[in-house]
């Protein structure tokens, strides 16, 4: 058999992957006060080994062979300050060792690594990502794991003290199926070859892994926790820190649940569902890939956590369904397919998004929290669930220009729309302060008419598709002509005097003229008060502020939509110029004042005048006073 010649009997050292060194020497010298945590992740680690081998004897129930009641042994021993935690699962190949305990394939670990990158201390990071199987090294200054691959002949055994390099050689001591992972503990580390100590940490951290767990001493095994499944027991005897227990294991999660959602669906299908929004983001919030991990049980028989169950704007949510009804040998493929899960989907989709909704009305603070950690991500649903939108945009909680440091439901903003209003106002900007200050507001809020200040990336996509609420439009204040002069001023007391209609009209005609094609229309503004001029874009085109962002994407590539020039009839400087187009027509002076207000606008939208030498001549010829005639 290949695996007994000389070659595979060797013991051969390896270097860590250069990530993993650097992690290990600061978890190795870490101060962390939970380090008591290493035992959760190795009896993580323990009880997905044993679900995985349960997984692959559907198909071959000869790897269970004789030893089919899996489970995890803790053994301390005081004596020799060592302990072991042991389990009849999966196990893992000579090539897993090497791959699985020296590289980093966890993206949790990743997420650490990557923060570690970014300035952020080690012992704040431990607690909010875990670090798997490494953690070992916060109590262990040398670890070994003796592992056997089920359905293999030859056993491993793998060695490191942590620092640099580890071993792998041929172990015939290793268990017949499974792992031990047996760390030889630190000096400052013996509390945890005690029992009492280990079955306290056992209880209050691995409690509901669905895998039973037995404390060992001198050969006698003492059952700690049955193993039994947490979502199969009525929620009567469950309590909130078992519900948290199991969310943490399930979720690979450090904080609280926001909301636990437990119930069992019956009917069509049956299925049982346990399900957690956390209270704080998840690492991998943002991967590119943007999927979800809740896992799928059928019949107790743990499946994948990658058959997307929810979509991806609730990829926040974890926990797990388990399902009476799905065939046992499904493979993943099929379940692509699977009708059935279509429905489960659907179902705790709707689930999901009513339990938001039931814990907004019931308890509007708790539920801003929860948007304010997860919203962005909840907004996704707007442009990818029409089903779903309405409730949704329900869900969306907005600052506005009367919110203040509150925030506001669309509801709330529609019961208080003005008098003739039939639009709900919104502008989009890089940051909140960006939008605040847009010029656009400035005719709103004189109409005392609020408007959302959007800040998200995401905001740019859902607004522009003009979804509805309560069946007024979304309108997009820096876009297409306002249609808010019936609307009256609240302020009017305080309003300059306008302009004649008509010298307006000159003015925008010549200013027209000036720039050409440029610019789209000039047109006297509703949405100014303060500020003489502001851009806006054609109505259909893109926002101005998306048109940018797409811009900047495609290294300028696509060509821009010219947009339209508003002038405020009330500001001193267009009666101003008004006044002197009207009276005397096109000159030098006017048609650099045009020029200037265009300049003048794009400043205004944060953006740079489009030719900066022509800018700053046109400036200087204004501020020069006029040479004496003749
Ligand atoms: N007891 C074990 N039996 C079998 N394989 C194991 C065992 N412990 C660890 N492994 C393997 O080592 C890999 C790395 O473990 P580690 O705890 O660092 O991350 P992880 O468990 O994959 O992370 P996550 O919790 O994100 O799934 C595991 O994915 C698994 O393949």
């Amino acid at each position: 058999m290949a695996e007994t010649d000389s070659a595979a009997q060797a013991a051969t050292s390896h270097a860590f992957e250069a990530e993993v060194d650097r992690l290990l020497d600061l978890v190795v010298h870490a101060v962390y006060s939970d380090r008591e945590l290493f035992l959760r992740e190795l009896v993580s680690n323990a009880a997905d080994a044993c679900e995985k081998l349960r997984f692959e004897a559907r198909r071959n129930d000869a790897l269970l062979k004789d030893d089919p009641d899996l489970r995890i042994t803790i053994l301390p021993d005081a004596g020799n300050g060592t302990l072991e935690i042991s389990d009849n699962g999966i196990g893992m190949s000579r090539e897993d060792l090497q791959q699985n305990l020296g590289t980093i394939a966890r993206s949790g670990t990743r997420a650490f690594v990557e923060a570690l990158h970014a300035g952020e201390e080690a012992k704040n990071l431990i607690g909010r990502f875990g670090i798997g199987f490494y953690s070992a090294f916060m109590v262990a200054d040398r670890v070994e794991v003796l592992s056997r691959r089920a359905g293999e002949e030859q056993g491993h055994r793998w060695s490191s003290t942590g620092s640099g390099a580890f071993e792998i050689a041929s172990a015939d001591d290793a268990p017949s199926r499974g792992t031990r992972v047996i760390l030889h503990l630190k000096e400052n580390a013996r509390e945890f070859a005690e029992e009492h100590r280990l079955e306290h940490v056992i209880r209050s951290h691995s409690g509901h892994v669905p895998i039973p767990i037995r404390l060992g001493k001198d050969g006698a095994f003492r059952e700690i926790t049955d193993g039994s499944a947490l979502w199969l027991k009525p929620k009567s005897e469950i309590s909130a820190d078992d519900y948290a227990d199991f969310y943490r294991h399930v979720g690979g999660q450090f904080d609280e649940p926001s909301i636990t959602i437990h119930y069992s669906a019956e009917g069509r299908q049956a299925y049982h569902v346990l399900l957690f929004v956390p209270s704080e983001r998840p690492f991998d919030l943002f991967d590119p890939e943007r999927k979800g991990r809740v896992r799928l049980y059928v019949r107790r028989v743990f499946i994948t956590d990658e058959a997307d169950l929810l979509p991806s704007y609730l990829r926040f949510v974890r926990g797990l369904v388990d399902s009476d009804d799905l065939p046992l040998n499904i493979s993943r493929e099929m379940l692509q397919e699977s009708p059935m899960l279509s429905q489960i989907k659907k179902g705790i989709t709707n689930r999901v998004v009513s339990e938001l909704k039931k814990r907004a009305e019931k308890e509007p603070e708790g539920y801003l929290k929860i948007w304010q950690t997860f919203g962005n991500v909840l907004k996704e649903g707007l442009y990818e669930d029409f089903e779903r939108r309405g409730d949704l945009l329900e869900l969306a909680r907005f600052r506005t220009t009367k919110s203040g440091e509150d925030w506001r439901s669309l509801k709330e903003i529609v019961a208080d729309f003005r008098e003739n209003q039939s639009a709900i106002y919104y502008v989009t900007a890089d940051s909140h302060a960006q939008a605040a200050a847009s010029p656009q507001l400035e005719g709103f809020r004189a109409r005392d008419i609020e408007v959302i200040l959007l800040s998200d990336p995401v905001d740019h996509f859902w607004a522009r598709m003009a979804p509805e609420f309560d069946g007024k439009p979304f309108r997009s204040i820096t876009q297409g002509a306002a249609d808010i002069s019936n609307i009256p001023r609240a302020a009017a007391a305080e309003d300059g005097d306008e302009a004649p209609t008509s010298d307006v009209a000159t003015l925008a005609a010549l200013v027209k003229q000036t720039l050409g094609d440029v610019v789209g229309e000039v047109r006297p503004s509703d949405r100014l008060a303060e500020s003489p001029v502001c851009l806006v874009a054609k109505e259909g085109a893109l926002d101005r502020r998306l048109e940018r962002m797409i811009r900047r994407q495609e290294n300028n590539q696509i060509p821009g939509t010219a947009p339209d020039l508003e002038l405020n009839p009330r500001h001193r400087l267009i009666r101003h110029l008004s006044a002197e187009a009207a009276k005397g027509g096109a000159s030098e002076r006017l048609a650099d004042a045009a020029w200037l207000l265009w300049d003048e606008a794009a400043i205004l939208e944060g953006e740079a005048p489009s030719d900066p030498a022509a800018f700053a001549a046109r400036l200087t010829r204004l501020l020069l006073p006029s040479e004496p005639q003749g």
